[in-house]
């Protein structure tokens, strides 16, 4: 569903992505690991339109994504939940929610009062809380209305970026049940996570970056694969 094919990407002069080519295929969930700053997280905004590639392809179902904008991209099915959560503090837990609607167009009213509700009784710990502020929410919490948020345009293909960084070892569990559930449900992930044993039990296929090129693919499961993994991240 999702191809990369030689993708560069320039911050000022600065070559960021030097030729990454990757591909993400229907109900998959694929694993994006390397050490800090080889450019996992500029591969994910690059796929999602908030960064240009200069040259290379991105396909979705066959159609050019690349260069499109977020808007755009977010209409073909593909949604970006970025590292930093993007909660505004001073909305409520529903008012947030409510900025995942600029994803749903189509969406009749009481369709997306339906989606809410569906929402909260899959998130009940959101729905007690929808009146207060995003500031007083956990830090768990907040990931997991920034991952509700993305699933009210129900998206083919989810970004998600280091979810479970900083978070507690219980939170970490619920997060990683949760991105379970959405693969079960039939929606793709392409997954950037520091966890990268505990990332590989929820993985098909992953790939390995090392300063802006894919260095290694490889099948979750498969001990030799996986052994050269965790090399190729920790040289
Ligand atoms: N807005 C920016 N302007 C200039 N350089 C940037 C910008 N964002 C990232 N970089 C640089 O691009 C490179 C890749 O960064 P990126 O965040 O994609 O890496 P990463 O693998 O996701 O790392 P991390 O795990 O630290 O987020 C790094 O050298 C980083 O310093």
């Amino acid at each position: 569903m999702l191809r990369l094919d030689d993708v560069h990407v320039y911050y000022g002069l600065g070559h960021v992505l030097q030729g990454v080519s990757m591909e993400v295929r229907p109900g998959e969930v694929v694993g994006l690991f390397g050490r800090n700053g080889v450019g996992k997280t500029t591969t994910i905004k690059t796929i999602a339109g908030w960064v240009a590639p200069r040259q290379g392809s991105i396909e979705l179902d066959g159609a050019a994504i690349g260069g499109l904008t977020p808007d755009q991209v977010s209409r073909h099915g593909v949604a970006l939940v970025p590292e930093d959560r993007r909660i505004f503090p001073a909305l409520s837990t529903e008012e947030n929610l409510e900025m995942g609607w600029s994803l749903c167009r189509g969406m009749t009213k009481a369709q997306r009062k339906a989606k809410l509700e569906e929402v909260y009784e899959r998130f009940p710990r959101l729905a007690q809380r929808r009146r207060q502020p995003g500031t007083t929410l956990s830090g768990g919490e907040q990931q997991m209305l920034a991952i509700a948020r993305v699933l009210l345009s129900d998206p083919d293909l989810l970004l998600i970026d280091e979810p479970t960084e900083g978070l507690a070892p219980i939170i970490v569990d619920d997060l990683f049940r949760l991105m379970g559930e959405i693969k079960q449900r039939g929606q793709s992930i392409l997954l950037v996570e520091q966890n990268v044993p505990r990332a590989l039990k929820l993985c098909d296929r992953f790939y390995a970056m090392e300063r802006g090129q894919v260095v290694l693919e490889g099948r979750a499961g498969d001990a030799g694969d996986e052994e050269r993994l965790m090399e190729a991240i920790t040289m």
